[in-house]
């Protein structure tokens, strides 16, 4: 997820903007760039925050002292929806008493929906919960994005639309999107495919997310969300292994099929699992995963490969004589897309940037061709501009999920998705407000020594404070050799700590164990992790407070309540990036604290002094 090149959607919105002139802002790249003096206000903006409703006006809104960028790039105004009358429970009707039940199961009895939850929960469920309504026509799929701040339940905001519409159109299967509707379509060859025997998993909705840990994560918090209403949800990033078509019958396979056989075994049914919806054996509602493996699983695991081409490698054996290099085949298909009805985009700035965007919309353009209906690509002659858009009608349901909506993503939708809604809660583009923020000085010696010293006075402060449990700290660096560096010198001070780069052995195993003690627990495990040990029976030297990492874990993964603390020891490239690391404490209104090192005086303070203002910003 190392981002090395200026984003090529950014250049395009930059070209886009109006003639510059004086007022400095700051883009996504943190590149100082002119806003134009003359450029109108949206009514919206005056404060940097969403309206609260339609129409609602600026003219009150005092301007801050500084001036967060953020805001400016998203126009949340224009197409925001209604605010009035939201919901304050979870309750059925618009919800299914399954889900009802469960969502209370996992947020506790008192749980009230979150500004974005509740906005999913007035626009999001349209459709009546019993009988059968009228096929859909063409283009009359949804196209939304949920925005809103770090940690605020943006999961569940699209997950229970998500699952309820999937259940609907289950137990009715005469529905716009019923499982068994074909596609109203004339593409012969989709036609073909739809009519051959499937062995493939036909999933009805795909999440993708930018991380095998985050996909991890979010299907066993979508199965925990179906326990009451039964649907089969497959995580695929199961295994972090290379694409290799020569490897063995990898893990990931070996745990898919266990899995299968949790999904099919006895317990398989659910409520509402009668004769009118029981399926064929090994159909799957929902598969989670990162777009490679999901795309690795549609084309046949190495379709990215090059063949080597023959003359220009020659290999050589052991007695130096030439040989030809082995070609390889492209392994199966294992999934079938014809049957997707909703896509969601977890973290969607992330899937639609350079290093993501030509996977995210091979899928997408993938599962319309398999639906029948493919896309049309501009052509190349046209430079779309959003000023006169270029719709994309995908024949799916499209969530986009996002906590940041950088300028290249806000060009991207206008361009692309000018119908979409746009569902934004008011603190959009902010810290959560139960995130405290410090700074810590650097004292010009060794900075490993003064992480330590912080390190200590958090346990310090956590024992005088006569807190029931040690805190957790989370601490970002920007690069994989400072993160190595720094856990080697604090386990050699008796700091037990998790230190994970991208390419760290313990991501290779398939399973979230290598963040245990640090992401938040469900169910039995979530009681375990409430019970405080006494203070003074923890020894830090033994057991891992602490967790080092770069920008690859700061991405959507919801950590437990006791990481008190996250550690900002880098300038981290932009204000995107620093809301991302801060809001993995301050999460679902638990206090937190970020704690931002840098120089106060001599060389390097000007930069801290600027961090300092932009920080300032997100929190007016
Ligand atoms: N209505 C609610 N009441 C209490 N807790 C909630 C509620 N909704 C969600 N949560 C909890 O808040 C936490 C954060 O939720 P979630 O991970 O969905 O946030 P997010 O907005 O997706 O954050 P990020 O942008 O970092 O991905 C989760 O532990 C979730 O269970």
């Amino acid at each position: 997820m190392e981002r090395t090149t200026k984003s090529s959607l950014t250049q395009r919105a930059e070209k886009t903007k109006k003639p510059l002139s004086k007022v400095v802002v700051l883009d996504y790249d943190d590149k100082p760039r002119l806003k134009a003096e003359s450029e109108p206000q949206s009514p919206a903006k005056g404060n940097g925050r969403p309206s609260t409703d339609v129409g609602e006006g600026s003219s009150k809104a005092k301007r801050p002292s500084v001036y967060n960028p953020l805001t400016d790039e998203f126009d949340n105004a224009v197409r925001a929806v209604s605010t009035r009358a939201l919901p304050t429970g979870f309750t059925s009707p618009p919800l299914m008493e399954g889900l009802v039940t469960s969502v209370h199961g996992v947020l506790g009895p008192q749980a009230r929906p979150t500004p974005i939850q509740a906005l999913s929960l007035k626009h999001m469920f349209r459709r009546p919960l019993e009988g059968s309504i009228p096929p859909k026509e063409k283009g009359e799929w949804s196209q939304t994005l949920l925005a809103s701040e770090t940690g605020s339940g943006k999961s569940i905001a699209y997950l229970l639309p998500m699952l309820q519409d999937l259940k609907l159109s289950e137990l009715y299967p005469d529905t716009p999107s019923g499982s068994e509707a074909a596609p109203s379509n004339t593409n012969e060859k989709a036609k073909e495919k739809a009519a051959q025997p499937r062995t493939l998993l036909s999933p009805r909705a795909l999440v993708l997310a930018p991380t095998h840990e985050l996909s991890r994560q979010l299907s066993s918090f979508a199965k925990a969300l179906l326990h009451a209403v039964k649907l089969r949800v497959l995580c695929i990033s199961q295994a972090n292994l290379p694409s290799s078509p020569r490897a063995p019958r990898s893990l990931t396979s070996a745990r898919m099929a266990k899995e299968f056989d949790a999904l099919f075994g006895e317990d398989a049914g659910g409520e509402a699992e009668s004769a009118l919806v029981r399926r064929p054996p090994r159909s799957v509602d929902v598969v989670v995963g990162t777009p490679s493996k999901i795309l690795e699983m549609v084309k046949g695991r190495g379709w990215d490969r090059e063949q080597p081409n023959a003359e220009d490698f020659w290999e050589q054996d052991e007695h130096g004589r030439a040989i030809k290099p082995k070609r390889w085949t492209v392994g199966k298909p294992e999934i079938g897309l014809e049957k997707v009805e909703w896509v969601v985009i977890d973290e969607a700035d992330v899937l639609f940037d350079p290093d993501f965007q030509e996977q995210t919309k091979l899928i997408l353009s993938s599962i319309s061709e398999a639906r029948g209906q493919p896309i049309e690509s501009p052509p190349p002659s046209v430079t779309p501009d959003p000023a006169s858009p270029v719709p994309i009608n995908y024949p799916f349901n499209l969530l986009l999920s996002t906590a940041t909506i950088p300028s290249a993503l806000a060009w991207y939708l206008d361009t692309y998705h000018p119908k979409l809604t746009r569902l934004a809660s008011p603190n959009l583009h902010h810290l959560p407000k139960t995130l405290k923020t410090e700074y810590s000085s650097w004292t010009g010696g060794n900075r490993n020594a003064d992480i330590e010293r912080r390190l200590r006075q958090v346990w310090g402060e956590d024992a005088l404070s006569g807190g029931r449990a040690l805190s957790k700290v989370l601490v970002f660096c920007n690069k994989s050799t400072k993160v190595e560096g720094l856990g080697k010198y604090l386990e050699e001070k008796g700091v037990a700590n998790v230190a994970l780069t991208s390419t760290s052995e313990e991501r290779k195993y398939g399973s979230n164990h290598h963040l245990d003690g640090f992401l938040r627990q469900r169910g039995a495990q979530a009681a375990e992790q409430g019970v405080a040990k006494p203070l003074a029976s923890v020894d830090v030297s033994k057991e891992p407070h602490v967790m080092i990492t770069t920008s690859l874990l700061s991405r959507g993964l919801d950590f437990a309540p006791d990481i008190k603390h996250v550690f900002i020891v880098d300038e981290p490239r932009n204000m995107v990036d620093f809301l991302h690391r801060a809001g993995r404490s301050g999460r679902a209104g638990e206090k937190g604290k970020v704690v931002v090192f840098g120089r106060v005086k001599g060389r390097g303070a000007g930069r801290t002094e600027e961090m300092r203002q932009k920080i300032k910003a997100l929190r007016a």
